[in-house]
C-alpha cells in the first residue's frame, strides 16, 4: 500500500522545499564565506535536509553527525533528549551550524546548546527547515528558518511517525486514523 494514502494534506511540496533550501543555502554561503563552518546534522530527521542544503552552498563546509532522539517514534516529546551518537570531530574554535529538520518544543536544541556551551566552539548557530512555534517550551530560536508550520504533527522529508514516512518527498499531515 502506498504511503501517500495515509496523507490527509500536503503542507509543503517538493518545489517549495527546494526553494527554501536554495534560499537558506545562499544565506549561509553569504554569511560564512571563507569560514569553513562545521554543519552538524541532527539525526535522523535532518538527513534529507542536510544533503540537499549543502549542495546549495558553493563554499567550503564540513559535515558531521549527532544522533539525538526524544520522540521515540511518537507525536509528543518525552522531554528526555538522548544522545545516541556524538560528533567524531572536535568543535573547539569552529564555527558550528546545527542542521535541524524541525524545531518544535525546542527541547532537542536546548539540550544540544547546553552540551555545546562547554565545548568552546567559536560560534554556534541553527538552521531549521521547519519552525513550529506552537509548542515551544524552551527559548530557542533558529538563526535561519526555511518554512513555518501550523500546530500539526507533520511527516515526510526526513520526519517520521513511528520511524516511517521519512522518505516522502513532500511534508504533510497524516490522516487521523493512522495514529492508532
Ligand atoms: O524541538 P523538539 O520538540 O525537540 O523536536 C524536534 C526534534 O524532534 C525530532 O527528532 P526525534 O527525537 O523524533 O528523532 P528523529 O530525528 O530520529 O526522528 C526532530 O528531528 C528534531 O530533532
Ligand atoms: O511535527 C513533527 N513531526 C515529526 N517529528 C517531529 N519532531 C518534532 N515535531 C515533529
Ligand atoms: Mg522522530
Amino acid at each position: 500500500m502506498s504511503m501517500n494514502q495515509d496523507i490527509q494534506e500536503v503542507l509543503f511540496t517538493p518545489e517549495e522545499i527546494a526553494a527554501a533550501n536554495q534560499r537558506l543555502g545562499q544565506q549561509i554561503a553569504h554569511d560564512y564565506q571563507g569560514k569553513n563552518p562545521l554543519l552538524v546534522c541532527v539525526l535522523k530527521g535532518a538527513i534529507l535536509f542536510l544533503t540537499d542544503l549543502i549542495r546549495q552552498i558553493p563554499e567550503s563546509v564540513e559535515i558531521d553527525f549527532m544522533d539525538v532522539s526524544s520522540y521515540h517514534g511518537g507525536t509528543t516529546s518525552s522531554g528526555d533528549v538522548k544522545i545516541i551518537k556524538d560528533l567524531d570531530v572536535s568543535v573547539a574554535g569552529r564555527d558550528v551550524i546545527f542542521v535541524e529538520d524541525i524545531i518544535d518544543t525546542g527541547n532537542t536544541l536546548k539540550a544540544l546548546g547546553d552540551l555545546f556551551a562547554s565545548r568552546k566552539a567559536k560560534s554556534v548557530k541553527i538552521v531549521s527547515l521547519v519552525d513550529k512555534p506552537a509548542h515551544r517550551n524552551q527559548s530557542v530560536k533558529a538563526d535561519y528558518v526555511g518554512l513555518s508550520c501550523p500546530d500539526k504533527f507533520i511527516v515526510g522529508y526526513g520526519m517520521d511517525y513511528q520511524d516511517r514516512y521519512r522518505n516522502l518527498p513532500y511534508i504533510g499531515v497524516l490522516k487521523p486514523e493512522v495514529y492508532l
